[in-house]
């Protein structure tokens, strides 16, 4: 008996398989040849059993809710692996005092982000959406689009938040010949910044003045909670478009909304909102200056096999006491 218990695959804790909130039915399939996956249905109905056996939990896309009642229910858990980069839904100090890991996987996420930013910057300028709209039209007397875009080639481009996704939109952006300026907590090397051409803003008040184009790309903290309201808003030009595409919450989006109906700034282009929908009457769902997307960030099908795939190895390593591939610390 021993030796079979011995066998057995670890038990990992999933919200559910398939539907919009669930972990692909094709990942399960994969990780299954590594892993018992147990839904939270399954572990609801036999949680006395279950709670014992379980030894990771797989949050896919912020579910499910690892709260402290879910901590102390499971007394063996090693590691909560997080599907993405941003883990502000994640209390990691409560995680911890359980003794339980997290893991990441920002590897998977900061290129097709990187590249969502520069579509959005693009689709902004250029006015996809509208065109699009405009070439699908039954009545086809507006074709030759009656307004002019703008070039991002030369612009100035100011990337709030300088991290894995930020340094990617930061090359991208090089190809473009655009001027980059950037602002983080802390300053990228002379080596980093040279690669790319960025020019470092202490102040976040001087990339806001001088930028076209001004990109959020930083996670979602105390500290960052509506970092750009309205006294912000009113530093950048006329002419400026702000683009997100870490958090909703990093913009106070009331300001936003007056700002984008006041000609303060000239547009915005949102990967993010708070909520997620938003409401259908909101706002920034009825601005013709606005274009939204929902939360793509990551959604290809390569970063969300990569991000599977770096979960698997981050709960393999946490069960096995090795070194735990994008382990988060306090
Ligand atoms: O990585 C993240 O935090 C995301 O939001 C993925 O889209």
């Amino acid at each position: 008996l021993e030796t079979m218990e011995e066998k057995e695959p670890p038990y990992v804790l999933i919200n559910v398989i398939g539907g919009p909130d669930g972990v692909y039915e094709d990942h399960v399939a994969y990780l299954e040849k590594h892993l018992k996956i147990i839904t939270m249905k399954e572990f609801l109905k036999n949680k006395q059993v279950l709670r014992h056996k379980i030894q990771a939990v797989f949050v896919w896309y912020y579910k499910p809710v690892v709260d402290k009642e879910l901590l102390q229910s499971l007394p063996n858990l090693k590691v909560v692996v997080n599907s993405g980069v941003g883990v502000d839904h994640l209390d990691l100090k409560l995680i911890f005092s359980f003794g339980v890991k997290v893991a990441n996987t920002p590897l998977a996420v900061s290129s097709p982000t990187a590249d969502l930013g520069i579509a959005l910057m693009l689709a902004s300028a250029r006015r996809i959406v509208e065109g699009h709209q405009i070439a699908v039209s039954p009545d086809t007397k507006h074709f030759n689009a009656d307004w002019l875009g703008e070039e991002v080639t030369g612009a100035t481009l100011g990337i709030i938040g300088m991290g894995g996704i930020g340094y990617k939109v930061a090359q991208r952006a090089k190809a473009f010949d655009m001027k980059i300026l950037y602002h983080n907590r802390n300053r990228r090397n002379v080596v980093d910044e040279e690669a790319v051409g960025a020019l470092y803003c202490h102040k976040m008040e001087d990339l806001l003045r001088q930028s076209d184009f001004v990109m959020l790309v930083v996670n979602l903290t105390p500290q960052t909670a509506r970092l750009i309201g309205e006294k912000e808003l009113g530093l950048m030009k006329p002419t400026a478009t702000l683009i997100n595409i870490c958090r909703g919450q990093v913009i106070d989006q009331d300001a936003l909304v007056k700002a984008l109906q006041n000609g303060i700034i000239k547009a915005a282009a949102l990967d993010v909102t708070y909520p997620e929908p938003l409401p259908r009457d909101h706002a920034l769902l009825h601005l013709k200056n606005v274009i939204i997307t929902p939360h793509i960030g990551s959604a290809t099908a390569q970063a969300r096999h990569l991000m599977m795939k770096n979960m698997l190895e981050s709960i393999l390593a946490a069960i096995n006491g090795l070194p735990v591939p994008n382990e988060l610390h306090v």
